[in-house]
């Protein structure tokens, strides 16, 4: 078969039904590029799609006479070409298929809604065009001709005119008209309902109730006007109840436009601040150099990184470019969306896995359009198709969740965002106050290449020259704002507390903190790592532990609140059941829970400093939408003295009057079997702690251990942060674990017990016979928890020297049996 010019695409195609690529014929004048939106046959329908690749031979299980052609290109030059060289760079790093990499970042139904149409373009069309045209092409000209716009949809045409399709391009062929995709219209204002407090009824009025009054008093506590849905959350009471407040004429509901992205009502505009000299430095360094560099902007918590990230990405918004801001997680930082909101207005846009198909799909479209903006999103808007891209901003770099476990592509946000910058040549700045290992070294390579630039190179040493490593800056922001002190850290020792006879979860330093805080009006945050009361449940005569039916893990003790339903609840699948009276085993009804979690420790507040209001912020309150802002409204304006919270705590929240940070046992983070527990705690403990003193009046941490002597514990008390890191490095170093090594994760689960385990001995096999000397095969090993969800779980670990290419691992799904699956993990963080 010759080869040369293409004659095939092959194209994803926009409808449920579709799975893989299918290929097309190109017709001999039709010229398609890489990115195109097509228009093809797909059963009896004409469908939307997107040309992946094209073909010189058409593929070896097809028969050409077979294959259907494409009836049209609807749209050139969507996508910029960089766009695709990404998308195919993680497809061949993360070793997955580009159709996964495609379905992950694209919105569903990015083709199918979208609005062909067909504009004709007068000046071309010479007289008496019609008798060069076939029918079908004459009856859409004519269509055309006489609408007013000259423009119509491709479907109006083809509800018109027989052989719309071929009529379509003959014209499109001609240079007489030109296909489009419409851009959507400007959205809809979305309003919502919103009620007001208009009338306080006199102390006799005998036709309100006193549940009403109640209502109408914490309305007003709230500043007396609320969305309707806030208002019967914080109420606790039902749009009936409102309704009939309403009906007596003490309050309002209406409608009411809301913003495009849901804030609090009452959002005012914010102007830049007056820098910092640090904070003035790397605004500079990142006005000047526009080109693509890694830019590790370590700012302790607290100095103003927020600021920065404004400030650089001013300019580039008036240059016309657009800006990335990828955080870890949406929902946990209202307040970060809030500033950027405040500063640019609706040129910001936030884009998550929250929202609905049609927003993200409209979100998209505006997108691509390309007018300067500022999408805010979690992992995946690292995908976002900004054409005009100026700078990335990934804060919180060391944070885990912008790694994804499963399903593939199991990418990092960061190592794609870097492939991004560089292919779109702008900076990326990754922003944190306790950077990871990896953004770490990689910058102390840099350093020392820079460092030994001058001399001449000897030959090794050019493979590691500043040449080869891509640029990077390391900017420090080194003090709080304001020359605000970072709040000192007291570890207790809680076996002493033992000692003494103290049973409680409080030791006496925080106890007496928190009696302090409170005599002064000022909050307070609590951090203890799980949710629920406790861990697990046993019992105390024959140590019969609750366990999940469908997961290898203890079930734990949930209790909203005392007093109420005693439940057991799974963290891994999910699954719940009430608390037994008896054991299950023996009868006995010595059933005991060990461990604590946020409903023991707000408990706890209750009975022993029932004088401090509490508010507990973890996965089970904030469930509902919008619930992660409620609560910290709530706390921000004094209802309560302290937030018991989980690791969602440590993100980005920035209050003045928080003075004391208690962290319960920081000894849970500390003993996870996972070499990468030490720097995850130290961060977590970190990040928590810089909550404290963030106001005019200074902070105090309290760091509650049975392991004072742990090195991580000694790390945050002295907040040593570069001998912390040194050192860590050196013990990954020793055993080749990343950054000094990599590792390539494949996970196997099935429900068949068997079937998993014989296809990881298989695959392990397999791979031992092929692996060259610079890889080595670690299981296959059951993993930590054998099974989840009703699935069995094994691995196979390779780990290999930081240089060595990874092996071409995508062969290896078509030997797993159908129902066993087998995802692979480039760069794992998580190994459980
Ligand atoms: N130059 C400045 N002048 C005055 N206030 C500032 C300045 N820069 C920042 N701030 C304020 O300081 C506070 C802390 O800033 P920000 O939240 O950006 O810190 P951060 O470095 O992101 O902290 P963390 O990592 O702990 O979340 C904010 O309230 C912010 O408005
Ligand atoms: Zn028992
Ligand atoms: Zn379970």
């Amino acid at each position: 078969m010759s080869s040369g010019a293409p004659k095939w695409v092959a194209a994803l195609v926009d409808s449920v039904g579709a799975q893989g690529l299918y290929t097309y014929r190109l017709p001999p004048d039709l010229k398609v590029a890489v990115g195109d939106i097509l228009s093809v046959p797909f059963g009896s329908q004409q469908l939307g799609a997107i040309a992946i690749q094209l073909l010189s031979t058409p593929p070896p299980d097809l028969a050409p006479a077979d294959i259907r052609p494409v009836a049209a290109v609807i749209s050139r030059g969507m996508f910029s070409p960089t766009y695709w060289q990404l998308l195919e760079r993680v497809a061949a790093y993360y070793q997955t298929s580009l159709i996964q990499v495609i379905r992950t970042a694209l919105p569903p139904g990015l083709l199918g809604r979208s609005q062909r149409r067909l504009r004709l373009l007068p000046d071309a069309i010479p007289p008496e065009a019609e008798m060069f045209l076939s029918p079908a092409a004459v009856c859409v000209l004519s269509q055309l001709q006489q609408s007013a716009q000259g423009d119509y949809t491709w479907q109006y045409l083809r509800q018109k005119c027989r052989g719309a399709y071929r009529g379509i391009q003959a014209l499109v062929d001609r240079g007489w008209a030109e296909s489009y995709l419409a851009l959507p219209t400007p959205p809809r204002p979305q309003r919502r309902q919103a009620v007001t407090v208009v009338q306080v009824p006199t102390p006799e009025d005998p036709t309100v109730t006193k549940r009403q009054r109640e209502v109408l008093s914490l309305l007003q506590r709230r500043g007396g006007d609320l969305w309707l849905q806030e208002a019967l959350q914080y109420c606790r009471t039902t749009s009936a109840t409102m309704r009939s407040l309403a009906r007596k004429g003490l309050l309002v509901i209406e409608e009411r436009e809301v913003l495009r992205q849901p804030a609090s009502p009452e959002l005012g505009a914010d102007h830049p601040k007056v820098l910092t000299a640090p904070q003035q430095t790397a605004v500079e360094t990142l006005r000047t150099d526009q080109s693509f560099a890694m830019v590790l902007l370590h700012g302790v918590t607290g100095s103003g990184k927020t600021e920065v990230y404004l400030q650089a990405i001013a300019p580039r918004l008036a240059a016309g470019q657009s800006a990335l801001v990828l955080v870890p997680e949406i929902g946990l930082t209202p307040q970060l969306t809030d500033r950027f909101q405040q500063r640019f207005g609706d040129r910001v846009y936030v884009y998550h896995s929250g929202l609905s198909d049609g927003e993200r799909y409209d979100a998209w479209r505006r997108m691509l359009q390309g007018e300067p903006m500022v999408v805010i999103g979690t992992r995946s808007a690292v995908f976002s198709p900004l054409p005009q891209l100026g700078i990335i901003i990934l804060d919180e770099e060391h944070d885990g969740s912008f790694k994804q476990d499963q399903p593939m592509p199991c990418y990092h946000a960061r190592t794609v965002a870097q492939w991004r910058a560089e292919l779109d040549d702008c900076p990326l700045v990754l922003g944190t106050a306790t950077p990871s290992l990896e953004s770490w070294s990689a910058q102390q390579l840099r350093a020392i290449a820079e460092a030994t630039e001058p001399q001449p190179a000897s030959p090794e040493a050019t493979s590691q020259s500043a040449a080869t490593l891509p640029p990077r800056h390391y900017l420090v922001l080194p003090d709080r704002v304001h020359q605000r002190p970072p709040p000192p850290i007291t570890v207790v020792d809680m076996r002493l507390e033992l000692q003494i006879g103290n049973r409680s979860i409080f030791s006496r330093s925080l106890r007496s903190a928190l009696e302090t805080m409170k005599s002064r009006e000022e909050q307070g945050i609590l951090f203890i790592q799980r949710r629920g009361h406790s861990s697990f449940v046993s019992c105390r005569e024959c140590g019969h532990v609750m366990m999940c039916p469908h997961c290898d893990v203890s079930l734990s003790y949930h209790q909203s609140r005392s007093g109420a339903a005693e439940m057991l609840r799974c963290h891994y699948c999910g699954f719940g059941q009430m608390q037994p009276p008896r054991c299950p085993a023996c009868d006995s009804q010595y059933l005991k829970h060990f461990g604590s979690g946020t409903q023991r420790v707000e408990q706890a507040i209750a009975q022993e400093l029932p004088e401090l209001r509490c508010l507990r912020f973890d996965s089970d309150t904030t469930r509902a939408k919008g619930a992660h802002r409620a609560l910290l409204a709530r706390f921000a304006q004094g209802e309560a003295d302290v937030l018991v919270g989980t690791q969602m705590l440590t993100k980005g929240i920035d209050l003045p009057q928080v003075t004391v940070v208690g962290i319960i046992a920081a000894d849970g983070l500390l003993y996870m079997a996972d070499y990468r527990a030490s720097e995850r705690a130290f961060q977590v403990l970190t990040q928590v702690a810089g909550r404290a003193g963030r106001g005019e009046q200074p902070g105090r941490v309290i760091l509650q251990t049975y392991n004072p002597e742990n090195p991580v514990v000694q790390a945050v008390k002295s907040q040593d942060i570069q001998h912390f890191l040194t050192t860590e490095q050196q013990q990954r170093q020793a055993l080749d674990y990343p950054p000094a090594g990599r590792l390539v994760l494949l996970r196997i689960t099935s429900p068949d017990r068997a079937a998993a385990e014989h296809t990881a001995q298989d695959l392990a096999a397999h791979l031992a016979s092929r692996l060259d000397e610079a890889w080595s095969l670690l299981g296959p090993v059951p993993a930590p928890i054998l099974r989840v969800a009703r699935r069995y779980r094994w691995q196979v670990l390779l780990k290999g020297a930081i240089a060595a290419p990874i092996p071409d691992l995508t062969d290896l799904a078509k030997q797993c049996p159908a129902h066993v699956s087998l995802t692979i993990d480039v760069d794992p963080l998580n190994l459980m």
